[in-house]
Protein backbone atom coordinates (compact mmCIF):
# COMPACT_ATOMS: atom_id res chain seq x y z
CA UNK A 1 0.00 0.00 0.00
CA UNK A 2 1.40 3.31 -0.84
CA UNK A 3 1.85 6.01 1.51
CA UNK A 4 -1.83 7.59 1.72
CA UNK A 5 -2.56 11.30 0.82
CA UNK A 6 -4.87 12.30 3.40
CA UNK A 7 -5.57 10.49 6.32
CA UNK A 8 -7.81 11.18 9.25
CA UNK A 9 -6.77 9.41 12.74
CA UNK A 10 -9.35 9.04 15.69
CA UNK A 11 -10.73 12.43 14.33
CA UNK A 12 -13.63 13.68 16.74
CA UNK A 13 -15.31 16.82 17.23
CA UNK A 14 -18.01 17.59 20.10
CA UNK A 15 -20.38 19.92 20.38
CA UNK A 16 -21.52 20.57 23.69
CA UNK A 17 -22.63 16.77 24.60
CA UNK A 18 -22.65 15.77 21.18
CA UNK A 19 -19.77 13.84 19.24
CA UNK A 20 -20.79 15.00 15.42
CA UNK A 21 -17.65 13.33 14.57
CA UNK A 22 -16.40 10.30 16.64
CA UNK A 23 -13.42 8.07 16.22
CA UNK A 24 -13.08 9.14 12.77
CA UNK A 25 -9.62 6.82 11.39
CA UNK A 26 -9.52 6.73 7.34
CA UNK A 27 -6.61 7.20 5.05
CA UNK A 28 -7.17 8.11 0.85
CA UNK A 29 -4.79 7.61 -1.81
CA UNK A 30 -3.79 9.17 -5.35
CA UNK A 31 -6.21 7.69 -7.81
CA UNK A 32 -8.76 7.24 -5.75
CA UNK A 33 -12.41 8.79 -5.70
CA UNK A 34 -14.16 8.24 -2.73
CA UNK A 35 -17.52 9.54 -1.87
CA UNK A 36 -18.73 9.82 1.24
CA UNK A 37 -22.38 8.92 2.18
CA UNK A 38 -24.59 8.96 5.05
CA UNK A 39 -27.92 9.94 6.40
CA UNK A 40 -28.89 14.05 7.30
CA UNK A 41 -26.46 14.83 10.28
CA UNK A 42 -24.53 12.36 9.80
CA UNK A 43 -21.21 14.57 9.65
CA UNK A 44 -20.15 14.48 6.65
CA UNK A 45 -19.47 18.16 5.75
CA UNK A 46 -18.22 18.50 9.65
CA UNK A 47 -15.99 15.58 8.72
CA UNK A 48 -14.96 17.56 5.26
CA UNK A 49 -14.89 20.88 7.71
CA UNK A 50 -12.05 19.12 10.03
CA UNK A 51 -9.86 18.05 7.21
CA UNK A 52 -10.05 22.08 5.29
CA UNK A 53 -9.64 23.30 8.42
CA UNK A 54 -12.91 24.99 8.82
CA UNK A 55 -13.36 23.49 12.52
CA UNK A 56 -10.64 22.52 15.00
CA UNK A 57 -10.73 18.86 15.89
CA UNK A 58 -11.73 17.93 19.58
CA UNK A 59 -9.47 14.96 19.87
CA UNK A 60 -7.22 12.88 16.90
CA UNK A 61 -5.06 13.99 13.86
CA UNK A 62 -5.10 14.40 10.28
CA UNK A 63 -2.32 13.49 7.89
CA UNK A 64 -1.25 14.57 4.61
CA UNK A 65 1.21 12.56 3.61
CA UNK A 66 3.48 12.78 6.53
CA UNK A 67 2.79 16.06 7.60
CA UNK A 68 0.66 16.44 10.62
CA UNK A 69 -1.76 19.47 9.59
CA UNK A 70 -4.10 19.32 12.58
CA UNK A 71 -2.95 22.34 13.55
CA UNK A 72 -2.77 24.52 9.92
CA UNK A 73 -5.38 26.88 9.09
CA UNK A 74 -7.73 26.63 6.08
CA UNK A 75 -5.34 28.62 3.83
CA UNK A 76 -2.09 26.99 5.10
CA UNK A 77 -4.12 23.37 4.63
CA UNK A 78 -4.53 25.08 0.57
CA UNK A 79 -0.61 25.61 0.29
CA UNK A 80 -0.26 22.14 1.79
CA UNK A 81 -2.41 20.84 -1.34
CA UNK A 82 -5.75 20.52 0.13
CA UNK A 83 -8.21 21.88 -2.60
CA UNK A 84 -11.78 22.00 -1.56
CA UNK A 85 -14.12 23.90 -3.88
CA UNK A 86 -16.15 26.37 -1.68
CA UNK A 87 -12.70 27.99 -0.57
CA UNK A 88 -13.26 29.88 -3.79
CA UNK A 89 -14.32 33.19 -2.35
CA UNK A 90 -11.29 34.77 -3.99
CA UNK A 91 -13.89 35.51 -6.95
CA UNK A 92 -13.69 38.66 -8.25
CA UNK A 93 -17.44 38.98 -9.54
CA UNK A 94 -16.45 42.13 -12.60
CA UNK A 95 -13.54 40.33 -13.94
CA UNK A 96 -14.41 38.05 -16.57
CA UNK A 97 -13.81 34.43 -16.18
CA UNK A 98 -10.50 33.89 -17.54
CA UNK A 99 -9.29 36.52 -15.87
CA UNK A 100 -10.44 34.95 -12.66
CA UNK A 101 -8.78 31.87 -13.60
CA UNK A 102 -5.60 33.66 -14.62
CA UNK A 103 -5.68 34.77 -10.80
CA UNK A 104 -5.80 32.09 -9.58
CA UNK A 105 -3.51 30.43 -11.78
CA UNK A 106 -0.93 33.01 -10.89
CA UNK A 107 -1.90 32.28 -6.86
CA UNK A 108 -0.92 29.24 -7.23
CA UNK A 109 2.77 30.31 -9.43
CA UNK A 110 3.47 32.37 -5.80
CA UNK A 111 3.67 35.21 -8.16
CA UNK A 112 2.33 39.08 -7.52
CA UNK A 113 0.66 41.14 -10.51
CA UNK A 114 4.42 42.35 -11.29
CA UNK A 115 5.35 39.15 -13.06
CA UNK A 116 3.52 40.77 -15.72
CA UNK A 117 6.79 42.66 -16.02
CA UNK A 118 8.16 38.78 -17.72
CA UNK A 119 6.46 38.04 -20.89
CA UNK A 120 7.45 34.49 -20.88
CA UNK A 121 6.16 34.03 -17.45
CA UNK A 122 2.99 35.91 -18.75
CA UNK A 123 2.81 33.93 -21.70
CA UNK A 124 2.99 30.59 -19.46
CA UNK A 125 0.41 31.57 -16.84
CA UNK A 126 -2.11 33.05 -19.83
CA UNK A 127 -1.97 29.28 -21.58
CA UNK A 128 -2.31 27.40 -18.69
CA UNK A 129 -5.68 30.02 -17.89
CA UNK A 130 -7.00 29.04 -21.32
CA UNK A 131 -6.22 25.15 -20.47
CA UNK A 132 -8.46 25.50 -17.44
CA UNK A 133 -11.00 27.69 -19.17
CA UNK A 134 -11.16 25.31 -22.10
CA UNK A 135 -10.95 22.01 -19.59
CA UNK A 136 -14.15 23.30 -17.52
CA UNK A 137 -15.62 23.64 -20.91
CA UNK A 138 -16.05 27.70 -20.10
CA UNK A 139 -14.45 28.73 -23.52
CA UNK A 140 -17.85 30.31 -24.48
CA UNK A 141 -18.04 32.64 -21.96
CA UNK A 142 -14.79 32.93 -21.02
CA UNK A 143 -15.17 36.72 -21.73
CA UNK A 144 -17.82 37.60 -19.49
CA UNK A 145 -18.31 38.92 -16.35
CA UNK A 146 -17.73 36.12 -13.47
CA UNK A 147 -21.25 37.82 -11.97
CA UNK A 148 -22.93 37.45 -15.33
CA UNK A 149 -23.05 33.58 -15.58
CA UNK A 150 -25.72 31.05 -15.07
CA UNK A 151 -25.69 29.04 -11.68
CA UNK A 152 -24.04 26.17 -13.81
CA UNK A 153 -21.70 27.64 -15.45
CA UNK A 154 -20.73 29.60 -11.92
CA UNK A 155 -20.27 25.75 -10.88
CA UNK A 156 -17.76 25.36 -13.88
CA UNK A 157 -15.68 28.50 -12.58
CA UNK A 158 -15.63 26.78 -9.22
CA UNK A 159 -14.38 23.85 -10.32
CA UNK A 160 -11.78 25.61 -12.30
CA UNK A 161 -10.67 27.59 -10.25
CA UNK A 162 -10.15 24.94 -8.03
CA UNK A 163 -8.23 23.10 -10.67
CA UNK A 164 -6.23 26.42 -11.26
CA UNK A 165 -5.07 25.72 -7.63
CA UNK A 166 -3.45 22.56 -8.85
CA UNK A 167 -4.49 20.63 -5.25
CA UNK A 168 -3.26 16.99 -4.33
CA UNK A 169 -6.92 16.33 -2.55
CA UNK A 170 -9.96 17.94 -4.43
CA UNK A 171 -12.88 17.86 -2.01
CA UNK A 172 -16.43 18.41 -3.06
CA UNK A 173 -19.17 18.55 -1.11
CA UNK A 174 -22.40 18.23 -3.17
CA UNK A 175 -20.90 19.88 -6.50
CA UNK A 176 -24.43 19.46 -8.14
CA UNK A 177 -26.46 20.57 -5.61
CA UNK A 178 -29.16 22.91 -7.08
CA UNK A 179 -27.80 22.25 -10.84
CA UNK A 180 -30.73 21.65 -13.07
CA UNK A 181 -30.65 17.57 -14.63
CA UNK A 182 -28.76 19.52 -18.23
CA UNK A 183 -26.19 20.66 -15.89
CA UNK A 184 -25.26 18.07 -13.50
CA UNK A 185 -23.42 15.97 -15.77
CA UNK A 186 -20.73 18.63 -17.14
CA UNK A 187 -20.21 18.97 -13.39
CA UNK A 188 -19.80 15.08 -13.12
CA UNK A 189 -17.70 14.90 -16.29
CA UNK A 190 -15.34 17.80 -14.98
CA UNK A 191 -14.76 15.41 -12.01
CA UNK A 192 -14.42 12.02 -14.32
CA UNK A 193 -11.84 14.57 -15.86
CA UNK A 194 -9.51 15.41 -12.73
CA UNK A 195 -9.99 11.39 -11.99
CA UNK A 196 -7.90 10.46 -15.26
CA UNK A 197 -5.02 12.49 -13.33
CA UNK A 198 -3.67 9.24 -11.15
CA UNK A 199 -1.63 12.01 -9.05
CA UNK A 200 -4.92 13.37 -7.53
CA UNK A 201 -7.17 11.94 -4.48
CA UNK A 202 -11.17 13.25 -4.83
CA UNK A 203 -13.01 13.04 -2.22
CA UNK A 204 -16.80 13.47 -2.65
CA UNK A 205 -19.98 14.53 -0.44
CA UNK A 206 -22.95 13.07 -2.10
CA UNK A 207 -26.63 12.17 -1.84
CA UNK A 208 -27.30 11.10 -5.20
CA UNK A 209 -26.82 7.61 -6.14
CA UNK A 210 -26.45 7.74 -10.23
CA UNK A 211 -23.74 10.51 -9.15
CA UNK A 212 -22.57 7.90 -6.80
CA UNK A 213 -22.48 5.28 -9.07
CA UNK A 214 -20.76 7.23 -11.62
CA UNK A 215 -17.86 8.06 -10.15
CA UNK A 216 -17.10 6.31 -7.26
CA UNK A 217 -14.07 3.96 -6.88
CA UNK A 218 -14.78 3.81 -3.20
CA UNK A 219 -17.55 4.17 -0.53
CA UNK A 220 -17.37 5.64 3.11
CA UNK A 221 -20.36 5.65 4.95
CA UNK A 222 -20.59 7.78 8.15
CA UNK A 223 -23.66 6.85 10.43
CA UNK A 224 -24.40 9.11 14.00
CA UNK A 225 -20.42 10.74 13.37
CA UNK A 226 -19.35 7.21 13.16
CA UNK A 227 -17.85 5.54 10.15
CA UNK A 228 -19.62 2.09 9.88
CA UNK A 229 -18.75 0.88 6.33
CA UNK A 230 -15.76 1.38 3.82
CA UNK A 231 -15.34 -0.36 0.61
CA UNK A 232 -15.66 -1.22 -3.02
CA UNK A 233 -19.02 0.33 -3.79
CA UNK A 234 -21.33 -2.70 -5.00
CA UNK A 235 -20.04 -4.10 -1.27
CA UNK A 236 -20.69 -1.30 0.26
CA UNK A 237 -24.28 -0.68 -1.37
CA UNK A 238 -24.97 -4.43 -0.26
CA UNK A 239 -24.32 -4.20 3.62
CA UNK A 240 -27.75 -4.48 5.02
CA UNK A 241 -27.12 -1.68 7.34
CA UNK A 242 -25.94 0.75 4.67
CA UNK A 243 -29.39 -0.31 2.82
CA UNK A 244 -31.26 0.18 5.70
CA UNK A 245 -30.19 3.40 6.68
CA UNK A 246 -28.88 4.75 3.35
CA UNK A 247 -30.72 7.99 2.64
CA UNK A 248 -33.83 6.55 4.25
CA UNK A 249 -34.13 4.97 0.87
CA UNK A 250 -35.31 1.52 0.04
CA UNK A 251 -33.77 -1.47 -0.81
CA UNK A 252 -35.11 -1.00 -5.11
CA UNK A 253 -33.03 2.35 -4.84
CA UNK A 254 -29.60 1.35 -3.48
CA UNK A 255 -29.71 -1.72 -6.12
N1 LIG B 1 -21.36 24.22 14.50
C1 LIG B 1 -22.16 23.27 15.01
N2 LIG B 1 -22.68 23.37 16.24
C2 LIG B 1 -23.46 22.40 16.75
N3 LIG B 1 -23.79 21.27 16.09
C3 LIG B 1 -23.31 21.12 14.86
C4 LIG B 1 -22.47 22.10 14.23
N4 LIG B 1 -22.14 21.66 12.99
C5 LIG B 1 -22.75 20.47 12.84
N5 LIG B 1 -23.45 20.14 13.96
C6 LIG B 1 -24.21 18.92 14.17
O1 LIG B 1 -23.39 17.83 13.80
C7 LIG B 1 -24.12 16.80 13.16
C8 LIG B 1 -23.53 16.49 11.80
O2 LIG B 1 -23.85 17.53 10.90
P1 LIG B 1 -23.30 17.56 9.40
O3 LIG B 1 -23.79 18.83 8.78
O4 LIG B 1 -21.85 17.30 9.40
O5 LIG B 1 -24.05 16.32 8.76
P2 LIG B 1 -24.10 15.88 7.24
O6 LIG B 1 -23.85 14.42 7.23
O7 LIG B 1 -23.22 16.74 6.41
O8 LIG B 1 -25.63 16.15 6.91
P3 LIG B 1 -26.34 16.65 5.55
O9 LIG B 1 -26.34 15.48 4.66
O10 LIG B 1 -27.71 17.02 6.02
O11 LIG B 1 -25.56 17.82 5.03
C9 LIG B 1 -25.56 17.27 13.13
O12 LIG B 1 -26.24 16.74 14.23
C10 LIG B 1 -25.42 18.78 13.25
O13 LIG B 1 -26.57 19.35 13.83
Amino acid sequence: MTTSSIRTENLTIRFGGHAAVHNVSCAFHPGELTVIVGPNGAGKTTWFNLVSGQLTATEGRIFKGEQDISALSPSARAKAGIGRAFQLTNLFPKLTVLENVRLAVQAKAGQGPHIFKRAAAMTEIRDKAFHFVEATRLSAVAHLPAAALPHGDQRKLEVALLAAMEPDIFMFDEPTAGMSVDEAPVILELIADIKKDRSKTILLVEHKMDVVRALADRIVVLHNGELIADGKPTEVMALPIVRDIYLGIGTEEVA
